[in-house]
């Protein structure tokens, strides 16, 4: 028997705004016994400025969770004791490499309860971070929404929060599309999944143009010099003088150092769920097409991506695993080669999301390699450096040999594997990059004037030890 295609509301999804919250992010903890921890947030960018923050986390009682009732609330005080912690960390010009128990205590509890890590995920800083200013008005419009809290009390900052909001709230109504997709193809309804595939097709066509916003309001320098140093995390920190990782000290004598990625875009379960509805299987980097090791039908059980699902709530992890027993749609669409009509809609769908993520590595560069360079410069060096950049090994230019994954050709084969699956002949040859220069063009919009993809020249080998991890890693998480 067909396992059951999973119900949203079986997993904290909300059918209008997916893996946003069914119920808007408070932007306050009603129970004025936070007063203290909502004081910290509402000042955390002065308190980060005028290096005050540890001092006066230090000096707070520690508070239990019993004040907290509705998961509303749980997820108020995860966001919370994120910035704070993170606060605390990176606001020196040393690291924290213990957190006091002041967070601690709290923030393992409330992790625990809500099925996430302790680190600043992205749902502590995107999906639980955001409030509409118009009630009345959508969340997925850039011109109605609001961050709650911020390191840097800047707009760059915000504006990277929030382009992240508006793509789940506007990507969310293709989750209920394809669970139907599912069950149409079931029933071999060819016409009904064409249907689908198509709005699917659209709404990837909204997303990548939300994508492109980025560049609007959040500068990359800023962003890279200010902004990124406070998602790092705490696993291959020994640069930036993490070495055995963070000690989250709860006050018992089995406090223990521990290890986790920073925060990251790459946490969003709606791309992984759009790679999962479409049968896009991402390998472990640098791991190619028909190598011995794969196997298709079964899930990749390492890689980057696939790590990333251990830093989205629980239930939304849960999800894609059992999305992933359900998915049907590539097999459908192999299985209809003569529907002319199918094939074409499948095909956009893949085509939009490999021109989302050539969108995303143009960004990747303009955000993370560019500055990177800009800040190796012996003038940046003269100047010295903030913590998370000073961690860099400057003078390591290539990682060859040390177990290092590059951050671009991560990216790159993210992309390429998204076109695989193409059943029309010109798609695929249009996907596979065969003698072409990634970004040149976007598949049915054509050239619309992007800007040319400078990473085709960049030669990253391991950027300087970067965006290198021990093994299949690479990016911003390395911070
Ligand atoms: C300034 C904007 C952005 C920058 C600098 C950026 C940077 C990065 C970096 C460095 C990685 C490598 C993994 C890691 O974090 O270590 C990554 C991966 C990823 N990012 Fe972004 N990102 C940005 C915006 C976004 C947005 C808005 C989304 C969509 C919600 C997104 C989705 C992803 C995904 C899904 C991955 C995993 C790789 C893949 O599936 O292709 N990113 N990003």
């Amino acid at each position: 028997m067909l396992p059951p295609i999973p119900v949203l509301a079986d997993y904290d999804i909300s059918p209008t705004h997916g893996f946003l919250p069914g119920t808007l992010p408070l932007s306050r903890l009603p129970d004025p016994y936070y007063n203290k921890w909502e004081a910290i947030a509402a000042n955390l960018p002065a308190l980060i400025l005028t290096r005050r923050l540890r001092g006066v986390i230090d000096r707070l009682p520690v508070l239990s969770t019993v004040g907290l009732e509705h998961d509303a609330e749980w997820r108020r005080a995860y966001s919370l004791l994120s910035f704070m912690a993170h606060g605390y960390i990176w606001s020196d010009d040393v690291p924290a490499e213990r957190l006091p128990p002041q967070i601690s205590i709290p923030y393992l509890a409330i992790s625990e309860h809500l099925e996430v890590p302790p680190v600043a995920t992205y749902a502590a800083l995107c999906l639980w971070n955001y409030k509409p200013l118009f009630m009345d008005e959508d969340i997925d419009n850039m011109e109605n929404l609001a961050t709650l809290s911020t390191f840097t009390g800047g707009i760059d900052e915000s504006w990277f929060y929030l382009i992240s909001v508006a793509i789940e709230a506007r990507g969310a109504p293709v989750m209920s599309l394809m669970l139907k997709a599912f069950a149409a193809a079931r029933r071999s309804d060819s016409a009904a999944v064409t249907r689908y595939l198509q709005a699917f097709a659209e709404v990837l066509t909204d997303l990548n143009n939300l994508l492109e916003r980025i560049n609007e309001r959040c500068d990359p320098d800023i962003f890279f010099n200010r902004i990124r140093p406070f998602f790092a995390g705490s696993k291959n920190m020994a640069d930036a003088g993490l070495p055995k990782g963070v000690l989250y000290d709860d006050g018992t004598p089995s406090a223990a150092y521990r290890q986790y990625a920073g925060g990251s875009n790459a946490q969003s379960s709606l791309l992984q769920f759009y790679d999962i509805a479409l049968g896009i299987q991402h390998r472990p980097t640098g791991e190619k097409k028909g190598d011995p090791s794969e196997r298709r039908g079964r899930a990749p059980t390492h890689g980057f991506i696939q790590e990333m699902r251990e830093y989205m709530p629980g239930p939304h992890a849960q999800f894609l695993e059992d999305v992933y027993h359900v998915a049907n749609i590539r097999e459908y669409v192999e299985e209809h080669t003569d529907d002319s009509e199918l094939c074409l809609a499948y095909d956009a769908c893949l085509a939009m999301l490999s021109a989302f993520r050539d969108k995303h590595i143009i960004i990747v560069t303009r955000y993370v390699i560019t500055p990177s360079r800009r800040s190796r410069s012996p003038r940046a060096a003269r100047k010295g450096l903030n913590l998370a950049i000073a961690s860099r090994k400057a003078d390591q230019k290539d990682q060859k040999g040390t177990g290092g994954t590059a951050l671009i050709p991560f990216l790159k084969q993210a992309r390429d594997e998204t076109g695989e699956p193409a059943v029309g002949e010109w798609t695929q040859r249009f996907l596979s990059r065969e003698g072409k220069k990634a970004g040149s063009g976007d598949f049915f919009l054509g050239k619309t004037g992007d800007a040319p993809l400078e990473t085709e020249d960049v030669e990253v080998k391991g950027l300087a030890g970067t965006w290198t991890m021990e093994d299949e890693v690479g990016g911003i998480c390395l911070y």
